[in-house]
């Protein structure tokens, strides 16, 4: 493991220093943050995949691979926002990288289609469904901050509102393995250049078909076909098979003259695990350490969560490689007030523009051109601006050490979109040294200061003109906060409302016809159960309330969309449910990411590394 290869180097120096008859105590040997990392980013070994994550030391299964999970932002109905954009026009590389919302609760912040960007460890993993090893959980929305309200808070609406995302071992993984997370089998089935990568059973498929093509060759007991015969016939039925689209004949490398020989003493899993594998000198030379950051509510009391020092990082260490996914025009993000008549509630640009999309604040941009670099790569989303205090500054990154093409620099932005992968990154550098804890800051630039000083002032005066709507206002965050307090029931709403009419009621899928939680409820761990076994939120109406043994229970009617007919649903009772089946969420539109007066502002490039072929916008904007 890397521990030991830290170890390790550190006697041997530790070896020559007592030689020279200096004491080990007394000379500290030069900190190499490196030699602690336990998650690398370097290029995958699955060819043409680009960036790919490793391993840097051992780990078990079911460990969690970062204490505090990453960013997970919310793209809302983004199709109806930008139908301006024809579909051929509409090169949106975030596609390749965003989640389905209804498996990951965040489907009712739209009215039409949620993406859902989870910009950390899942975006910069590849998949390999036959032996995948990380599982992704899904985010929470993030509870700490309940007690931001927007009545007093003009921080509020700047940052999603969803994090945590953790990522855990899904089975032993050692150090130098490429991890490997899983974007289902749907992502690989609706891509043409996918169609012959194995799928979840395939690598288990193709080594039956080897045992049978063992069989075929074992003329008798005594006797096999010679090498070279059977060599033949594997490459005939094997190697130069051409059956178009065969999945299992896609599991074998059909470039590797040897796989047959090395095939016989180990299963194809085996096989593609060891091959996923390369050696802690190698992912050290050609990558960066994926975790001198860990996540944490910011000191910044305005600004959500931020990203801290895991360890002591000397100056001019790479704090993190920043990937990009590029949005040729920062229009796409634009949304517009919506329809009030039509009950789909579809945005109009006739209506005039509600704001941007949050993803606008974690991207990258300059105030001469119309492209964003948006990062995706673990907890570099969470690095929050402060010109004072800023400890680390851009660059772009060093080509050796990942996906980043300096020749894209000189191509026009209508060049960079025929691009169809990510292909330019960013290096984040210590400015000083950085201590173990230390919140990480970057100056996000001058436009962007002013843009929030200005902000601060607007949105004083916007609350103050409306100054009850604001003080009214309970958000699901802050009913969902309160883990204590009796849930009304549909009868008690009767008589008098008790909830905000911008709150609805869900209840989480898992607990429909699943008494699993009871065992993790006599334990008390409900909330660890969950967390791994989240699935999608359905509408919900609370029925009853009691208390049994000294807790209480409640009795709800679950409604899922009927699977042959969507706009029919079944109702569903399910009694005695404990107070985490039910989560309150906002409606559509209502929670603070969609305030008229939320504060929207990319991240700012300095000028000087800003390539002129992107500058297409002649004056600057505001
Ligand atoms: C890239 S995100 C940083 C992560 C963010 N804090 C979060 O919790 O997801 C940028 C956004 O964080 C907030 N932010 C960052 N620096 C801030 C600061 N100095 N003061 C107030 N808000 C800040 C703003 O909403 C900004 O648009």
């Amino acid at each position: 493991s890397s521990i030991e290869y830290a170890a390790s180097t550190r006697s041997l120096a530790q070896d020559a220093l007592i030689e020279a008859g200096i004491s080990e105590e007394t000379v500290p040997l030069p900190s190499n943050p490196n030699s602690e990392c336990g998650i690398w980013l370097a290029p995958s070994t699955i060819p043409g995949a680009g960036l790919g994550m490793y391993a840097g030391r051992d780990f078990r299964k079911g460990d969690l691979l970062q204490e505090y999970g990453d960013v997970v932002i919310p793209i809302i109905d983004i199709e109806s926002h930008a139908r301006e954009y024809s579909p051929e026009k509409w090169n949106f590389l975030w596609d390749e990288y965003t989640w389905d919302a209804e498996s990951l609760q965040m489907d009712h912040e739209g009215y039409g289609h949620v993406n859902v960007a989870s910009p950390g460890f899942g975006a910069a993993a590849n998949s390999f469904l036959g032996i995948f090893n990380v599982e992704e959980y899904s985010p929470v929305p993030y509870d700490e901050t309940a007690s931001l309200h927007r009545s007093k808070d003009p921080g509020l609406g700047g940052f999603s509102m969803y994090g945590n995302r953790l990522s855990v071992a899904k089975r032993d993984i050692s150090a130098g393995q490429e991890f490997f997370v899983s974007y289902g089998e749907n992502w690989f089935e609706t891509r043409p250049q996918m169609k012959t990568v194995p799928l979840f059973k395939d690598l288990k498929k193709a080594n039956q078909l080897f045992r049978s093509f063992r069989k075929l060759i074992q003329v008798d007991k005594q006797q096999v076909l010679p090498e070279d015969v059977a060599k033949e016939l594997w490459d005939v039925f094997i190697r130069n098979n051409k059956f178009d689209g065969s999945r299992i004949l896609g599991a074998f490398h059909h470039d590797d003259p040897d796989e047959l020989e090395t095939l016989k003493k180990m299963s194809l899993q085996s096989l593609r695990r060891l091959q996923s594998t390369r050696s802690l000198e190698w992912i050290e030379e050609h990558g960066t350490c994926g975790d001198h950051l860990k996540a944490g509510p910011s000191e910044l009391a305005q600004a959500g969560r931020g990203a801290f020092a895991s360890r002591f990082l000397p100056a001019d260490t790479v704090v993190a490689h920043v990937p990009l996914i590029h949005i040729s025009d920062r229009g796409r993000l634009n949304m517009y007030q919506l329809e009030t008549r039509s009950k789909q509630r579809r945005p109009s640009r006739s209506k005039g523009l509600l704001g941007q999309q949050i993803l606008m604040n974690y991207c990258y941009g300059h105030g001469e051109s119309t492209l964003l670099l948006c990062p995706y790569g673990p907890m570099v989303n969470y690095i929050n601006h402060n010109a004072t205090k800023a400890n680390v500054k851009l660059r772009w990154a060093d080509p050796q050490r990942g996906n980043h093409m300096p020749e894209l620099l000189e191509r026009s932005i209508e060049e960079l979109d025929t691009n169809a992968t990510a292909k330019l990154a960013f290096e984040l550098v210590a400015l000083r040294d950085i201590q173990s804890g230390e919140e990480i800051y970057l100056d996000y630039g001058e436009e962007w200061e002013q843009a929030w000083q200005e902000h601060l002032v607007k949105w004083q005066q916007h609350v103050e003109d409306h100054r009850d709507d604001f003080a009214n206002y309970t958000s699901a965050r802050q009913l969902n906060a309160d883990k204590r307090s009796r849930l009304y029931t549909e009868f008690d709403q009767i008589e008098s409302p008790r909830y905000p009419a911008n709150v609805e009621v869900k209840c989480e899928k898992v607990f429909l016809d699943n008494d699993d939680w009871e065992v993790f409820a006599a334990n008390n761990t409900i909330d660890d159960y969950l967390r791994s076994h989240r699935d999608e939120l359905l509408p919900c109406e609370i029925m009853r309330v009691e208390r049994i043994e000294g807790q209480l229970r409640y009795t709800v009617v679950m409604k899922e969309p009927d699977p042959d007919d969507d706009s029919l649903l079944i109702n569903h009772l399910e009694e005695h449910l404990p107070r985490q089946a039910i989560r309150f969420v906002d409606k559509p539109y209502t929670s603070d990411i969609f305030l008229t007066n939320a504060f929207r502002h990319d991240i700012r490039i300095p000028d000087e590394m800003f390539p002129q072929a992107w500058r297409n916008v002649i004056q600057t904007e505001q």
